[in-house]
């Protein structure tokens, strides 16, 4: 039997009166990465946001490790386990690295700030430097351990390759294929498709806020004119 973390059903959502999800539907098997692509304004973060609590769907349901959790507010979906990457990296610029990791209530598990920085040597080094004297990387890094801290079972990023040079990226996505191997789930929102491909198991495409690919990441990788027609994935993404 498969165990999903994450399990939503026909999510419609709303800002004011712009209806941008129109009956979303998507699983996070437990111990897997699943993807979420799809082009500029597909509707990806609203999903996310959704899925977390940020910006509630009208209509559906979300069920996280078993638990209903539509319309429940982020706080409750964070103690279930649930730590959020998101979009543009929102840590504190004016606080160094280390008190930027002692912002979340810690959960107890293994990530603490001395696992942290072993998992993140850089951030290590440069731990009584401001946010805002980080490099997109190490930002990125920085927003990952925050999360990590809070010792998630299923952990949700938003297109933690965006802006960052090819190499970080690839550092990027070897600590989200790490946190897999060790058991977490992992869901991830990303433009960098190919890169995405290989590490995930699962896949998704959306397109105007409808799911129009449901299938393992190695059917789709192997489908490139559904994925050009599908995601309308530029070529220059496809190529990174
Ligand atoms: N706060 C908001 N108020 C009104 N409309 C919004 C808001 N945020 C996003 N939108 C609109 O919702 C649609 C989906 O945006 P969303 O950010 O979810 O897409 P995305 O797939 O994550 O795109 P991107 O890759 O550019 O982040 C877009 O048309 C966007 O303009």
């Amino acid at each position: 039997m498969t165990n999903y973390a994450l399990e939503a059903e026909g999510l419609h959502t709303f800002y004011g009166k712009s209806h941008i999800l129109h009956g979303v539907s998507l699983k996070v098997e437990e111990g897997k990465i699943t993807t979420l692509l799809g082009r500029n304004g597909a509707g990806k973060s609203t999903t996310l946001r959704s899925l977390v609590g940020l910006t509630p769907a009208r209509e559906g349901k979300v069920t996280i490790f078993g638990q209903d959790t539509t319309r429940r507010p982020p706080f409750t979906i964070a103690k279930l386990g649930v730590g959020f990457v998101p979009e543009g990296r929102k840590i504190f610029p004016n606080l160094t690295i280390e008190e930027n990791l002692k912002v979340p209530a810690d959960r107890p598990g293994h990530w603490t700030i001395d696992t942290i920085y072993e998992l993140f040597p850089r951030l290590k080094e440069r731990r009584n430097n401001k946010g805002r004297q980080l490099s997109g990387g190490e930002q990125e890094m920085l927003s990952i351990a925050r999360a990590l801290l809070l010792n998630p079972k299923l952990l949700i990023l938003d297109e933690p390759s965006q802006g960052l040079a090819p190499l970080i990226v690839r550092e990027v996505f070897n600590i989200v294929v790490r946190m897999r191997d060790q058991g977490m789930s992992v869901l991830l929102v990303e433009q960098n498709v190919r890169m995405s491909l290989e590490v995930a198991d699962h896949a998704y495409v959306l397109n105007d806020g409808e799911i129009a690919f449901d299938g393992t990441a190695k059917e789709l990788s192997q489908d490139e004119d559904r994925l050009q027609s599908l995601a309308g994935v530029s070529a220059e993404v496809w190529e990174i």
